[in-house]
C-alpha cells in the first residue's frame, strides 16, 4: 500500500482521549526542536505518523489483549484528535498486516531492552518503515536505534522467511490472510437538511453513486470511497451508514408525531434516522447509560439538525414504564450492546492479533451475558403501556444474541399483546429457522451485504396479515412475500448453532 503524502507542515498530535503517552510523544516535540527545525516536509509528516499511529496501535493492543476493544480501529482513526489520519490509517493498518511478523523478527532479533520495550507499539511501526515501507528518511531517537540495529532485523527476516519455506514477505502474509470483504460504500441522506436528488446530483459530481433500490434515502458508492472529509458529511447532510444499520429505523416506521424511546442510543446513527423519518414531528428519548458516549451522542443530534430529539443518560432498565411521562410512548428502538461479530470485518477486527484466519468468536461467557441483558432490556421495552411497536436490532451474526433471545420472549410479547411482523417481506435474508414465525426476522449476510445485522420487530395493534408465528396475528411491511418464503418453508429443516459460518451456510442454502 501506497502511504499517502501529507500537506501538514505545523503541528503537534493533539491526545486521543485518556490514552498514556508512554510513546516518546512527550519527547517528541522537544526532539524535534532540538533538532533545530531540521525536521522537514516528509520527514517531519512520517515522525508524527508514526508516533499518531503509535498511540492508536496502543489502544487497538491493549483493548484487544482484553478482548475488549473500546473502538474499532477506524473509529479511533476518524477521532477528531488524529490529524494525519490518511497517512497514520494506511500506517496503522499496514503495521497490524506485518505485526506477527515483526513480532517475530524482534524476538529473533533479540535488540530491545527495557527502555524500548515500554515503547513497543512506536518500535512495531518504525520497523515496518525500516523493514516494509518506504524510503524515507527515518528521523527521531527510536528510529535511529531500529536503524543501527537494521543488519540484525533484515537477517532476523531472511531466517524467518526461511523457517516458513516461503520466498517473499508477500507469501508469508499470505499464510496469515483473511479474505477480504469488499463492500459498497453507503450513505444515508440526511432529508432533515438535504433532499435526496440533491445529495446525488451533488456526490455525482465526483463519484460513480447509485440509489439504492430498498431504502429511498441511502445511496451506494465504490467499496473504499473515503468521504469523511466531504463539505456534505461535515455539515451532516449525509452520514456514512451501513445499508444494515439503516433498515432498523425503516423497519420500526414510526409516525410523525409519535413519542418514541431509543432504548440504547449512542453514538445516536439510528436515533437521526429516526427523527429524520418523523420529520423532526413527535418526540423521541435517547437513552444511553454511559455518560462518555453521551457525548457522541449529542454531537451526533447536533450535526442532525433534529429538533424533536431528548437525551437521557441513563439505564433504560431504570426507565419506569409506569411512569406518567412515558404513558404515551408509541414505539421503542432496541439496538442493544452486542458482540458485534457482524461487523468485524468492516471494523477491521481480522487485522488484530486475537483473530486468527477462520477463528471466530468463541467465548460463550461474554455471549451468554450479553444475550441475558439483551433479553431484559426487551422484556422491558415490552411493559410500556401504549407501546405498538418495538424493533430489537444487533450487528452480531450470533443466534445466542438473535433468533434465542427473540424465541424466549414470544411467550411474553403475546401475553402483552404483541406479535412478530414482518418488516421489509422482499428481503430475502431472513431469520434462522429455529422456530416458527422466524421468517419475520430480518438477518444481513457479512459475506453479501458487507455486514451482519438481525432484526426483529413486535408490533401490537395493526393486525393485517397471516404469515409467522400466530397465523392470525402477524403484520406484513413494506409489501407482500416473495415466492422464496413459501419454498423455504417447505425446504425447512431443524437447524440450531452458534457457528456463524455454518449459519452463513445454511442461509445460502436455503435462498
Ligand atoms: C450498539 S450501541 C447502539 C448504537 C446506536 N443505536 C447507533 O445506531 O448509533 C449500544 C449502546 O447502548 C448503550 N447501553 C448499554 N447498556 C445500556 C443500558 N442498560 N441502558 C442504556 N444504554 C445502554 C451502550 O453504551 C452503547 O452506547
Amino acid at each position: 500500500m501506497q502511504r499517502p503524502k501529507t500537506k501538514r507542515s505545523n503541528f503537534f498530535p493533539l491526545e486521543l482521549a485518556k490514552t498514556p503517552k508512554p510513546l516518546g510523544m512527550k519527547k517528541a516535540k522537544k526532539s524535534v526542536e532540538e533538532n533545530g527545525g531540521k525536521f522537514r516536509g516528509a520527514e517531519r509528516s512520517a515522525y508524527f505518523a508514526r508516533r499518531e499511529a503509535a498511540k492508536v496501535l496502543r489502544v487497538v493492543l491493549e483493548g484487544d489483549a482484553k478482548r475488549r476493544a473500546p473502538a474499532s480501529i477506524k473509529s479511533l482513526i476518524y477521532q477528531p484528535s488524529v490529524r494525519n489520519k490518511k497517512a497514520t490509517f494506511a500506517l496503522l493498518c499496514e503495521t497490524l498486516k506485518h505485526l506477527p511478523i515483526i513480532m517475530d523478527v524482534l524476538e529473533a532479533a533479540s535488540i530491545l531492552n527495557t527502555k524500548w520495550k515500554r515503547q513497543r507499539e512506536l518500535v512495531y511501526i518504525i520497523v515496518y518503515d525500516i523493514l516494509f515501507g518506504q524510503a524515507v528518511p527515518l528521523v527521531g531517537d527510536a528510529e535511529k536505534y531500529l536503524m543501527r540495529h537494521e543488519d540484525a532485523l533484515r537477517s532476523a527476516l531472511k531466517q524467518l522467511l526461511s523457517q516458513r519455506n516461503v520466498k517473499t514477505v508477500k507469501q508469508l502474509i499470505a499464510l496469515q490472510e483473511v479474505p477480504d470483504v469488499s463492500v459498497p460504500r453507503y450513505v444515508r441522506v440526511n432529508t432533515l437538511k438535504l433532499d435526496v436528488d440533491s445529495a446525488l446530483f451533488e456526490l455525482q459530481k465526483n463519484y460513480s453513486v447509485q440509489k439504492d433500490n430498498l431504502l429511498p434515502e441511502l445511496l451506494i458508492l465504490p467499496p473504499g470511497t473515503d468521504l469523511h472529509d466531504h463539505p456534505l458529511v461535515k455539515n451532516g447532510s449525509i452520514f456514512m451508514q451501513g445499508k444494515a444499520s439503516s433498515m432498523a429505523a425503516p423497519a420500526l416506521s414510526p409516525q410523525p408525531g409519535w413519542e418514541v424511546i431509543d432504548a440504547c442510543a449512542a453514538p445516536g446513527n439510528k436515533t437521526i434516522h429516526l427523527a429524520a423519518l418523523m420529520m423532526s414531528r413527535g418526540k423521541i428519548i435517547a437513552c444511553e447509560l454511559k455518560k462518555e458516549r453521551v457525548k457522541r451522542l449529542k454531537d451526533t443530534i447536533n450535526l442532525s439538525g433534529a429538533s424533536n430529539i431528548q437525551v437521557l443518560n441513563e439505564d433504560f432498565l431504570n426507565i419506569n414504564p409506569k411512569d406518567p411521562s412515558y404513558s404515551k410512548v408509541n414505539a421503542i428502538l432496541l439496538d442493544p450492546s452486542c458482540s458485534g461479530s457482524g461487523t468485524a470485518a468492516s471494523r477491521l477486527d481480522h487485522l488484530l492479533p486475537s483473530k486468527t484466519a477462520g477463528q471466530q468468536d468463541t467465548d460463550m461467557e461474554r455471549l451468554n451475558k450479553l444475550a441475558t441483558f439483551q433479553r431484559k432490556a426487551l422484556q422491558h421495552a415490552l411493559l410500556f403501556p401504549a407501546l405498538e411497536r418495538i424493533v430489537y436490532s444487533t450487528c452480531s451474526i450470533n443466534q445466542i444474541e438473535n433468533e434465542d433471545v427473540i424465541k424466549s420472549v414470544i411467550p411474553i410479547a403475546e401475553s402483552h399483546g404483541f406479535h412478530l411482523a414482518k418488516p421489509f417481506p422482499e428481503w430475502q435474508c431472513r431469520g434462522l429457522p429455529v422456530f416458527e414465525g422466524s421468517e419475520c426476522l430480518i438477518r444481513t449476510d457479512p459475506a453479501k451485504h458487507g455486514e451482519g445485522f438481525f432484526i426483529a420487530l413486535f408490533a401490537r395493534k395493526d393486525a393485517i396479515s397471516s404469515e409467522c408465528s400466530n397465523k392470525n396475528k402477524t403484520t406484513i411491511l413494506h409489501g407482500t412475500p416473495g415466492i422464496k418464503d413459501a419454498q423455504r418453508k417447505k425446504k425447512r429443516i431443524p437447524f440450531i448453532s452458534t457457528n456463524p459460518f455454518k449459519m452463513w451456510l445454511y442461509d445460502q442454502l436455503m435462498l
